[in-house]
């Protein structure tokens, strides 16, 4: 049966956020990491959803946050095991995303081999566009994707540049852990991630589809 929901609201249930780290050589190779053989996984909560007009939150435990602008894949029906050949028909469409993380939290939770939950879980690390029905992206591994820091250019790439494509994601992922309807795929963030301050202004857009901005602010303790 059809959902009632509306999913082009899909932030507004609390579906899952399953982000692919390390799905760009430059970035790997700038944070100084391997090129994966398989894609990295981590979650996010659904709490860090934020929508323009709210803003982004540098965690009051950091001194370091970093933009990441990735693609997001929205899912559109139930799956598990998905085929490649089947992937594409389980996404109803796609967002832009931040994928904002705490860079020195990250960097101690490496070094102690413990996970990055603090580091990219946070209320507000998750920044999302309006939702982008599928067929205005005819071929997602040929877009540019782009944020600028108070007008300046911090990261530009097209999605060809993708290590795993997506149908090989949906598929990898969902042999792991079933996607239902909501649910949401970061894509993974090309290279020139760097830091945000207080009062920065980040804009990241789509070339030919779409933008979208947000201020920084301190989390209050
Ligand atoms: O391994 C690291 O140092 C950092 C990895 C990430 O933050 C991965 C991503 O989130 C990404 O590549 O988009
Ligand atoms: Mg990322």
């Amino acid at each position: 049966m059809a959902s009632s929901r509306n999913l082009t609201r899909f932030w507004e249930w609390g579906r899952k956020i399953i982000c692919v780290g390390r799905n760009y050589t430059e970035h790997a190779m700038e944070l100084k990491n391997t090129i994966p053989t398989e894609p990295v996984l981590f979650l996010k909560p659904s709490s860090a959803y934020v929508r323009e007009g709210a803003s982004v939150l540098i965690p009051y435990y950091s001194s370091n946050l970093h933009h990441e602008v990735e693609l997001g894949l929205v899912i559109g029906k139930l799956g598990k095991a998905i085929s490649q050949e089947a992937a594409m028909d389980h996404v109803a469409g796609y967002v832009l995303c931040l994928d904002m993380t705490a860079r020195d939290i990250q960097e101690e939770c490496k070094k102690k081999g413990l996970p990055w939950t603090l580091a990219k879980a946070f209320d507000t690390s998750c920044p999302v566009s309006d939702f982008i029905p599928k067929e205005k992206i005819p071929d997602p591994h040929n877009i540019k994707i782009w944020l600028k820091v108070n007008d300046k250019v911090r990261q530009e790439s097209n999605t060809a540049s993708m290590i795993f494509s997506i149908p090989y994601l949906i598929s990898y992922i969902s042999k792991i852990i079933a996607l239902e309807e909501g649910d949401l795929i970061l894509t993974g963030t090309p290279k020139g991630v760097a830091s945000v301050q207080e009062n920065d202004e980040m804009k990241a857009g789509i070339d030919g589809i779409l933008s979208m901005k947000f201020t920084v602010r301190k989390q209050s303790h």
